[in-house]
């Protein structure tokens, strides 16, 4: 598990651009991981539904704020609009921000250089690509760092997203990649799952012991390749006696191109990561 956050980490406000989907997942992440409490974080949505569900998750006490401008003005502020919004929403934010505050954009594709083009000239800025596994505390996330960002802000980045997960950080090139791979992977894996319980249930598995069996089977197999170490290959070769039912099974996947379905999924994702980057 992650290092617990150091004290001046969860004195941190943190401010946030939209609450919808992810800013709910890294926010009750943080909260959660005792990191920041709900009080530290000042949410602008000018959706009710998006707030209410955002203060569901994270906790009473998260702080609505009345304009974009007053969620700039806090220590942080996290960008968590869709991307196709951004110069629609940034000016409104711009306004409340201090020249030191630490911009953190999670919007898939976008990049520093365009965010940079939109925020006034030196403002500190970090991409980051997250996942909403981070609400239970096993995020995939990866950051770039903008130029003119201090190491104490890029160490306190790290932090935030190692409270939640896993963090690595990257070349700013390479985020379009991890966003087809962990920004957009846990719908992958939520269609694998679904998809074995189905088959359990065509096998005669009542519905809900193949939907427990799935679960359980694609977390067991997930923590199998943390804990051994092992490559993925070695672990399947295991589970696969001669002419037994699971090179039959493994038959099925290779014919219907389960793998090479996955790499184009990745790939494909990607791209438009890259798309929506160019606008
Ligand atoms: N959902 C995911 O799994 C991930 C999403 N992202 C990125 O996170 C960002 C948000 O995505 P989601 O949370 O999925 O979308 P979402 O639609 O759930 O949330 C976006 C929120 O922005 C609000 N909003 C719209 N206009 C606004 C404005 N002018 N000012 C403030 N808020 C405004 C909306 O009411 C909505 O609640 C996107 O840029 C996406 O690329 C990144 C990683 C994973
Ligand atoms: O689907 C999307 O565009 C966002 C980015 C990564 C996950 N969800």
């Amino acid at each position: 598990m992650p290092a617990p956050p150091s004290a001046p980490l969860s004195d941190t406000r943190i401010g946030l651009l939209g609450a919808g989907q992810m800013a709910r997942a890294l926010a009750a992440g943080w909260v959660r991981t005792g990191l920041a409490k709900p009080g530290d974080l000042i949410a602008y949505d000018p959706s009710d539904a998006a707030f209410e569900a955002f203060t569901a998750s994270v906790g009473a006490g998260v702080v609505r704020a009345a304009s974009a401008a007053e969620a700039a003005g806090a220590d942080a502020l996290l960008l968590a609009i869709k991307p196709q919004y951004a110069a629609e929403a940034l000016p409104a934010a711009i306004e409340g921000l201090r020249p030191e505050t630490l911009v953190v954009s999670i919007l898939a594709g976008t990049t520093l250089s365009t965010l940079a083009g939109m925020l006034p000239a030196g403002q500190p800025l970090v991409r980051v690509m997250p996942n909403t596994p981070c609400l239970v505390g096993r995020g995939a996330s990866a950051y770039a760092l903008g130029p003119g960002v201090a190491d104490a802000q890029g160490a306190w980045v790290e932090a935030l997203l190692s409270a939640v997960g896993f963090a690595a950080q990257v070349p700013e090139p390479l985020l379009d990649a991890v966003t087809g791979l962990s920004g957009s992977g846990p719908a992958y894996i939520y269609t694998i799952i679904e998809a074995l319980a189905d088959g359990g249930v065509r096998a005669g598995l009542p519905r809900k012991l193949a939907a427990e069996l799935a679960l359980h089977t694609v977390a067991g197999a997930a923590e199998m390749v943390a804990q051994t170490g092992e490559h993925p290959a070695v672990l399947r070769e295991a589970v696969s006696s001669p002419a037994g039912t699971t090179i039959a099974g493994l038959g099925e996947l290779e014919r219907r191109g389960l793998r090479a379905a996955l790499v184009e999924a990745v790939v494909t994702a990607a791209e438009r990561a890259r798309e929506l980057g160019r606008g």
